[in-house]
């Protein structure tokens, strides 16, 4: 299933699924929220827990391969669609560089109020993917991910990450971000090094 000489990647195509696809992808992340955030009352527990149970038993028959999922292919959604993303939107795609906005939700906490430190390098690296994609390098994995934290990252509060790629060498990529708030506040730094998969590599 590879698309270039470069790797055993497989190859991804959009997915234009059903507006209900993403109602289902926003109430789960709400669900997410909410069971990081809240005490329910015993009573409540065992339904929450029923109904879980019945969403999950009801989903389960159509599990199917990498890439026939929308999830993580639905470039209209925040995420892509993809429970796993933060569910960023992307404001700018290309060869200089992609950016895109959005905010750390409750479920990201980390503590007293700021987002997990181990989200960022999520946001980061897939942030990473794309550039490297826009760029329009082979595909690539990220050898190393390097975050300076400057500041604490709240939650709930619109920002902006942004990215480009800085040098090319043979099979490697040099790619550099930044974190901030929508004043231009550095929340964070980061700087990677993807290199290009040779064939067959995973
Ligand atoms: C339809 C909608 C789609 C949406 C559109 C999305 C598009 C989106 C595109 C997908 C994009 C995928 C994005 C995947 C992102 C990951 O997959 S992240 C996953 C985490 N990363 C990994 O699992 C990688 C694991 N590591 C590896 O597989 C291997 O170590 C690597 C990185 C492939 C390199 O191994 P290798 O091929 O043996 O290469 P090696 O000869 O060691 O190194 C090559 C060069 O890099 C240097 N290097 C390697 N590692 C390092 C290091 N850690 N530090 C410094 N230098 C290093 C070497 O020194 C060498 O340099 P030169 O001697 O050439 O100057």
């Amino acid at each position: 299933m590879s698309d270039t000489p470069h790797g055993g990647f497989p190859r991804f195509t959009p997915a234009h699924p059903p507006a209900d696809f993403g109602r289902l992808v926003e109430a789960l992340r709400t669900i997410q929220d909410l069971a990081v955030s809240t005490d329910l009352p015993e009573e409540q527990l065992a339904a929450a827990a029923d109904q879980a149970e019945k969403l999950a038993a009801a989903m389960a028959p159509y599990v199917v391969p990498e890439g026939a999922s929308p999830a993580g292919r639905s470039l209209e959604l925040p995420g892509r669609g993809s429970l796993l993303l933060m569910p960023w939107t992307i404001e700018k795609y290309g060869p200089d560089g992609v950016q895109s906005t959005g905010v750390f939700r409750r479920y990201h906490l980390g503590g007293n109020a700021a987002a997990h430190g181990g989200t960022l390098p999520l946001l980061f690296d897939d942030l990473f993917g794309l550039i490297q994609h826009g760029y329009g390098r082979p595909r690539s994995r990220t050898a190393f991910l390097h975050i300076d934290y400057r500041a604490v990252t709240p939650l709930d509060q619109q920002l902006r990450v942004s990215g480009h790629v800085t040098k090319v060498e043979g099979r490697k990529t040099f790619i550099e971000a930044v974190l901030t708030d929508l004043d231009g506040k550095v929340l964070a730094e980061c700087n990677s090094l993807m290199v290009s998969l040779l064939p067959g590599q995973p």
